[in-house]
């Protein structure tokens, strides 16, 4: 017995009990109605899986218009329910016109048991794909607002960070892609989402990859996928990066990170709006819109034969650099202020304030880890401090020249931040020459520093 749904509409009430008797061998719930009116009111229309609806009511009268006025009166009220159209009067010019506004099949009268079941099997089928579909729609819809949520709050109202946010403004609601270049912590990941956000996608995923923590042999199949079998763990197929943000967009971190043959297949994949999995030779179209971001000097890398001309053009149509904390200063107190806000309330301290001389040092400071290292600060303070004002000994901030060994004592942790933000520093915040001189891998680096600032 098929759990299944069927109406019948027909005002012939022998036709009626006929059906009724044939279709519940089969079906478990079988409803009639002999006067069509009764279907705006019939209560649950949503849950009937199948209509079988007469052409014709009034006697007389074979036009089939009025099984076409019903028709769409059940579609607009269930548009997933399947509809069999059933006339005796039947011509193939109606079955078309019954077909075209959304009816799923035609049956003629007097019927023939078995071709009739087939024809109720076949439609029981489509409502159930149709059914599928929604339901997966809705659960897509739902997982796409899950990944977008959680809204992170642009602050900050220097003249500096304002023109930013006019051009992101700007560029958001075109398809260029963009390139978004700063040093690190400055907000880049915040501004790319913040595109997303205004763009005509924002309905879309917004997929972040993180260049810096892939390791070399796994971006490939990160980006663009595999094929199964393409290697030893690829145990079934698997779509990459570039696919599942497919109508969204796909925001690329630490860009300047990609080795010279990754270089070349991006490149190729963006010339070509499509990727091809590793393993695979199928190519798979992708409308994405790129945004990428780095706290290297592309235009140096190219230079240097690091990074590919070609693909620099490709990917900074729109060029957005976000400054420094140091030189908007009038964002630091503002900011402070926020995650001060924003960390008594996740440590339950409320009535924390920042005295005048603690503001001071906060504004002398020149915050080379930027925004970051201004939320962990006022994180860190919030959690250590004893009463509610927070004084200029409250917020340990790494002075320059880096404190000897004999000065005051530090903590193995607090002695590693040093090293690594003296090493960046020195480095103009490039990863890979601070890794190399701190004698670390620059994904060990990069993994320690988002621990910090997690
Ligand atoms: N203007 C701002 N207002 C509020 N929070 C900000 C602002 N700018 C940055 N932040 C916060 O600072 C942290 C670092 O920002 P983000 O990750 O966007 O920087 P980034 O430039 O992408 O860093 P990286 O180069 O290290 O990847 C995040 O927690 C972010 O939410």
């Amino acid at each position: 017995m098929v759990d299944a749904k069927i109406l019948v509409v027909d005002d012939n009430k022998s036709v009626l009990s006929a059906l009724e008797i044939l279709l519940q061998f089969e079906y478990k719930s079988v409803q009639t109605i002999f006067n069509p009116n009764q279907i705006s009111s019939f209560p649950n229309l949503n849950d009937i899986d199948i209509v079988l609806l007469d052409m014709n009511f009034s006697a007389g009268v074979n036009t089939g218009n009025e099984g076409l006025y019903w028709l769409k009166e059940i579609k607009k009220k269930s548009p997933n329910t399947s509809v069999i159209m059933m006339t005796a009067y039947g011509a193939v010019d109606l079955a078309v016109r019954a077909l075209k506004q959304g009816a799923s099949d035609f049956v003629l009268k007097p019927w023939n048991n078995e071709r009739l079941m087939t024809t109720v099997k076949s439609a029981y089928e489509l409502r159930k794909s149709k059914q599928e579909i929604h339901n997966l729609k809705k659960k897509e819809n739902n997982l796409k607002q899950v990944i977008n949520e959680g809204r992170n709050y642009i602050i900050g109202q220097s003249k500096a960070l304002t023109s930013v946010l006019n051009l992101v403004a700007k560029v958001a609601k075109t398809d260029v892609n963009v390139l978004i270049t700063g040093e690190n912590g400055t907000g880049k990941e915040l501004i790319a989402r913040e595109l997303h956000r205004l763009s005509t996608r924002k309905n879309e995923v917004f997929i972040g990859v993180d260049m810096g923590s892939i390791a070399e042999n796994l971006f490939e199949s990160e980006l663009f996928g595999h094929a199964k079998g393409a290697f030893t763990d690829a145990k079934e197929d698997r779509a990459g990066k570039f696919e599942a943000a497919h109508q969204g967009s796909l925001f690329l971190d630490e860009i300047g990170n990609l080795s010279l043959q990754m270089q070349a297949k991006l490149l190729s994949s963006i010339q070509n709006k499509s990727v091809v999995r590793v393993g695979s030779n199928k190519p798979i179209d992708v409308d994405i819109r790129l945004v990428c971001a780095t706290n290297c000097n592309l235009e140096q890398m190219v230079a240097d034969g690091l990074f590919r001309e070609d693909l620099l053009y490709r990917i900074n149509t729109i060029h957005i650099e976000v400054p420094p904390l140091r030189e908007r200063n009038e964002d630091i107190l503002v900011l402070a202020d926020f995650f001060l806000k924003k960390f008594a309330h996740k440590y339950d301290k409320s009535g924390l304030r920042i005295n005048q001389l603690a503001q001071e040092k906060l504004m002398e400071y020149p915050w080379p880890g930027n925004i970051r290292e201004l939320q962990h600060t006022m994180e860190r303070a919030v959690i250590l401090s004893d009463g509610n004002v927070l004084k200029p000994s409250d917020f340990l901030l790494h002075a320059k020249p880096m404190q000897s060994f004999d000065s005051e004592p530090m903590t193995l942790n607090e002695m590693e931040e040093q090293m690594i933000l003296r090493a960046l520093e020195q480095n103009e915040g490039n990863y890979s020459a601070a890794a190399e001189q701190l004698g670390i891998s620059r994904q060990t680096l990069y993994n320690k520093l988002k621990k910090k600032s997690d």
